[in-house]
């Protein structure tokens, strides 16, 4: 294939780490690419996404990709509105990164070392619920802005400690400053969380299999799959108090021989902002059909539905 395949990002730091490692992969499969920097209206505004809404991120590089200025778009998975694009498919989703939230505070501390009245720093309704829920008498304060900004929120003394996804640290090569990567049982990480998500036009299909048999990794696509499939069946949007995370499990048949299922957990608030929690497992090609079995069952606990950005 003579011809150049452009891969749209946006320009941020942590946007131009994720496009290179898809980058380098495709060029190792014998393509030739070409990096497009597109602007975002989330990169412009400094107000809460809370507020902009869902889409800020990827909407500006779907058009893009629809319209035929680049042939490849790639999004921090996580940050895509669950309501599918009818222009686009997703080619890949390539191996996950560590899916789980980080903590970085002063002087090394970790959650369970913070006294009451420390301040967190973290924009997310969902990180936000999780870390009131832990009854440890956090100041949680508002916070925006790239890994760098929040960081550098610690370092100057402003904040006690900020959370931010664990992946997204590491795409920057600053794992090295995390001092608590938190566990699921306590703070479920957004759906499909490290996940990247690699899409490009509906009818080019040449792009499409080199982009899937080059990088998607069938587990990693389960899993997010049934995440998001959760967090649609609950209406929520990316700023909802919504958590969801899906392993592939080793479980063992009826005649007791090893088969690989998908296992899923859940988290969602109540109206009255209480959090509730469920798990289940399901068949790994049945992933849709258990993210929404889950949601079903969170909303019989009493899940409140919710309804987007302002939830
Ligand atoms: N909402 C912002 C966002 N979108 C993707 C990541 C990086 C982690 C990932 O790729 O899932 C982040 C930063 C964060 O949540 O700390």
């Amino acid at each position: 294939m003579t011809r150049t395949l452009r891969i749209g990002t946006r320009g941020s730091a942590l946007a131009l780490a994720q496009t290179g490692t898809v980058a380098e992969a495709l060029k190792a499969a014998g393509a030739q690419v070409e990096i497009v920097v597109i602007k975002t209206p989330g990169d412009l505004s400094d107000a809460p996404i809370a507020q902009i809404g869902i889409g800020v991120f990827t909407s500006a590089l779907r058009d893009a990709l629809a319209n035929g200025e680049i042939d490849v778009a790639v999004h921090s998975y996580k940050d895509l509105p669950t309501a599918p694009d009818s222009r686009l498919v997703l080619a890949a989703v390539p191996q996950r990164e560590d899916p789980r939230d980080a903590l970085v505070a002063r002087d090394g501390l970790t959650l369970g070392e913070l006294l009451p009245g420390s301040t967190v720093g973290t924009g997310s309704p969902r990180r936000a619920a999780q870390l009131e829920a832990l009854g440890l008498g956090l100041n949680i304060v508002p916070l925006r802005g790239n890994v760098d900004t929040r960081i550098g929120k610690v370092r100057s003394g402003e904040l006690d400690a900020v959370v931010l996804a664990r992946a997204g640290i590491a795409r920057l090569g600053r794992a090295g400053e995390i001092t608590e990567t938190l566990e699921p049982i306590q703070m479920l990480p957004a759906p499909a969380q490290g996940a990247l998500a690699v899409e490009c036009r509906v009818d080019d299909v040449d792009a499409e299999h080199l982009i899937q048999s080059t990088l998607d990794d069938s587990a990693s696509r389960a899993a997010v799959t049934a995440e998001r499939a959760m967090l649609a069946a609950l209406e929520a949007g990316c700023s909802a108090p919504v958590g969801a995370l899906a392993d592939v499990v080793e479980d063992l048949d009826d005649e007791g021989k090893v088969v690989y299922r998908l296992s899923l957990r859940g988290v969602a608030a109540t109206p009255e902002n209480d959090l509730l929690r469920a798990s289940a497992t399901g068949d790994l090609t049945e992933a849709e059909g258990l993210g929404r079995a889950l949601a079903a069952e969170l909303l019989d606990l009493g899940a409140a539905v919710l309804s987007g950005p302002e939830a």
